[in-house]
C-alpha cells in the first residue's frame, strides 16, 4: 500500500488506499498517520506508533530536549547517538539575537548539540538564512505533504496548509523521537471546515481564523485535526493558508490540515522536490462536525483581549486607540503578509501615528523586502523594523509592551502578559488591519484606507 501511495506529487484519488467497500472513508490526518505506522486503515480513536519523518528544534525547545537527555543519560539511558539525525533541523529564533546571558547561553547549548549529533540543517543566526521556524519550514521547503512532522512548538500545526501531519510536542516526547524515529498517537477525530467564495480585498486569511475560534472557542477542537476544504482554500495563496493553521492549536487543535492542491505541487517543484503523496480525505470520511463558512461575507476581524477565541467583528472595536502596531511572527510577518501591509502604506502614503514595530519572521523575508522596496515603505512610515525574530510575539525583545499599553498585533495570542507587562492588552488582527491601525493609531478597518466598500 505504502508504495501504491507513494506514487509522486500527483494528486491522488479518493479511495486510493485500497479500504474494503463496506469501510467507511478516511480523512487526509487518517489516512497520513495509516501511512506512518504501516497499516491499511486507521479510524479516529484508534492509538498507533507512527514513523516520524521530521523533526525540528529551536533555541526554546533544543534545550528542554538536552534536559532530558542528561536526565535519562542519569538513569542510564545512552544517548550518545540519535536514531536518525538527518530527520532533525534546527533554527534560532525565539531569543535573537540573544536579549540576554540565558538566551546566549541556549544558542550555545544548540551549536554543541549540532556538532555532538552532527545535525548539518541548522539556521544559525547571524550566519546566513535563519528565521522563525514555521516560515522557514515553508520557504526552505523543509516538511513535505504527507509527512509526519514534529516540533518542540506549538504552532507547529503551521504546516499542515502543505498536507503533512504537522504538531508540536513537549520536551521528552521529542527526546523519545530522535532516540527511536517514532512516537505513538492517538488518531484525532477531525472537524471539517469548509471555505467556499473569495475573501474580500483587504480581508485576510487572519479573519478566517479568528472568526471560526470566535464560533468554535478556545476549547473547540480539543485534540481533533481541523481540516479545511473549499474553492476558498484554494482561492487562497499558500501564506495565507499558513496563517488559518497556525492559529488552529488556539482552539486546542492536535492538527490544522489542507489537502495539498496544484498550488501547493508546483510550490514544491519548483523547489525541486516530488516523490510525495498528495493525500487528500475520501468523500465519505467521518467527520465529528461540518462547518461551511461563505468568505466573501467575511468582514475584518479582531480577537479582543486576553483570548485568541474572543473574537469580534473589527467594526465593535473600530476607532480604539493603540500605543503600537506589531506586524511580524510566524502568523503575521511571512513575505504575503508584508506584501498586504505595505499595500496600504503605499496607499496612504503618509506617516504612522503610533509606534510601529515591523519585524519580518525570516531572512528570505527580509531580502525580499529589501530587493522589493518594502523595507523603505515601512521605514517611510515611520517604523522601525527589527531582525528576524519571535521578538515581541512572546514578549522577548523588539518591542515589548509597557503598563497598560494596547497594541494591535499580527501576532496569535493575547494572553495576560504575553507581549510584554501584565497589566498590557493586545488586540490580534491580520496585517492589513495592523497596517491600517499604525497609521490611524487607532483600530482602523483596512477597506478605509483602501477604499472598499465596509
Ligand atoms: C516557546 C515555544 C515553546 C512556544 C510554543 O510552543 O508555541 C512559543 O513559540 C509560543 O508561541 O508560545
Ligand atoms: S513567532 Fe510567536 S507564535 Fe510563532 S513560534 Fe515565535 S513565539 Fe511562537
Amino acid at each position: 500500500m505504502r508504495s501504491d501511495a507513494l506514487n509522486g506529487a500527483t494528486l491522488l484519488g479518493p479511495s486510493h488506499m485500497g479500504s474494503a467497500a463496506s469501510d467507511m472513508g478516511m480523512t487526509i490526518t487518517e489516512k497520513i498517520l495509516a501511512l506512518a505506522s504501516g497499516r491499511q486503515r486507521v479510524s479516529a480513536g484508534d492509538v498507533v506508533v507512527a514513523k516520524v519523518d521530521r523533526v525540528m528544534m529551536h533555541d526554546v525547545g533544543a534545550p528542554g530536549v538536552w534536559d532530558v537527555f542528561q536526565e535519562l543519560k542519569s538513569r542510564g539511558v545512552d544517548v550518545s547517538r540519535l536514531f536518525n539525525p538527518g530527520m532533525i533541523w534546527m533554527t534560532e529564533d525565539h531569543f535573537v539575537p540573544p536579549p540576554d546571558p540565558k538566551s546566549a547561553e541556549n544558542v550555545r547549548l544548540m551549536e554543541q548539540m549540532a556538532d555532538m549529533y552532527g545535525i548539518k540543517e541548522y539556521y544559525r543566526f547571524g550566519l546566513g538564512t535563519y528565521g522563525v521556524c514555521h516560515t522557514l519550514a515553508y520557504e526552505e521547503a523543509l516538511v513535505l505533504p504527507g509527512q509526519v512532522y514534529v516540533g518542540t512548538d506549538s504552532h507547529t500545526v503551521t504546516s499542515g496548509a502543505l498536507g503533512a501531519f504537522a504538531t508540536g510536542m513537549g520536551h521528552t516526547d521529542v527526546a523519545y523521537i530522535l532516540l527511536n524515529g517514532k512516537n505513538w498517537f492517538r488518531v484525532p477525530e477531525t472537524i471539517l471546515f469548509r471555505l467556499n467564495g473569495r475573501l474580500r480585498d483587504g480581508v485576510m486569511g487572519k479573519d478566517v481564523i479568528l472568526r471560526i475560534l470566535g464560533d468554535i472557542g478556545a476549547d473547540g477542537a480539543n485534540y481533533m485535526a481541523m481540516e479545511f476544504a473549499g474553492d476558498g482554500v484554494r482561492a487562497m495563496p499558500l501564506e495565507d493558508r499558513m496563517t488559518v493553521t497556525n492559529m488552529t492549536v488556539e482552539a486546542g487543535a492536535k492538527n490544522g490540515i489542507m489537502a495539498p492542491d496544484e498550488q501547493v505541487i508546483e510550490y514544491y517543484r519548483e523547489k525541486g522536490k516530488s516523490g510525495f503523496p498528495a493525500l487528500s480525505s475520501d468523500g465519505d470520511a467521518e467527520y465529528r462536525d461540518v462547518h461551511d463558512y461563505d468568505l466573501g461575507r467575511l468582514e475584518p476581524m479582531v480577537a479582543k483581549p486576553h483570548s485568541p477565541a474572543n473574537a469580534a467583528e473589527l467594526s465593535e472595536v473600530e476607532g480604539l486607540e493603540v500605543d503600537e502596531a506589531y506586524l511580524g511572527s510566524c502568523t503575521g510577518g511571512k513575505y504575503y503578509d508584508m506584501v498586504q501591509a505595505a499595500r496600504i502604506l503605499r496607499k496612504a502614503n503618509r506617516k504612522a501615528k503610533t509606534r510601529f514595530v515591523v519585524v519580518p519572521s525570516t531572512t528570505n523575508v527580509y531580502r525580499r523586502m529589501l530587493r522589493e522596496g518594502l523595507l523603505d515603505v515601512f521605514l517611510d512610515a515611520g517604523a522601525v523594523v527589527g531582525p528576524p525574530t519571535c521578538g515581541a510575539c512572546i514578549g522577548g525583545h523588539m518591542g515589548v509592551l509597557g503598563p497598560d499599553e494596547v497594541a494591535v498585533s499580527s501576532t496569535n495570542r493575547n494572553f495576560p502578559g504575553r507581549m510584554g507587562h501584565r497589566t498590557s492588552k493586545v488586540y490580534l488582527a491580520s496585517p492589513a488591519t495592523v497596517a491600517a491601525s499604525a497609521l490611524e493609531g487607532r483600530i482602523t478597518d483596512p477597506r478605509r484606507i483602501l477604499g472598499g466598500g465596509n
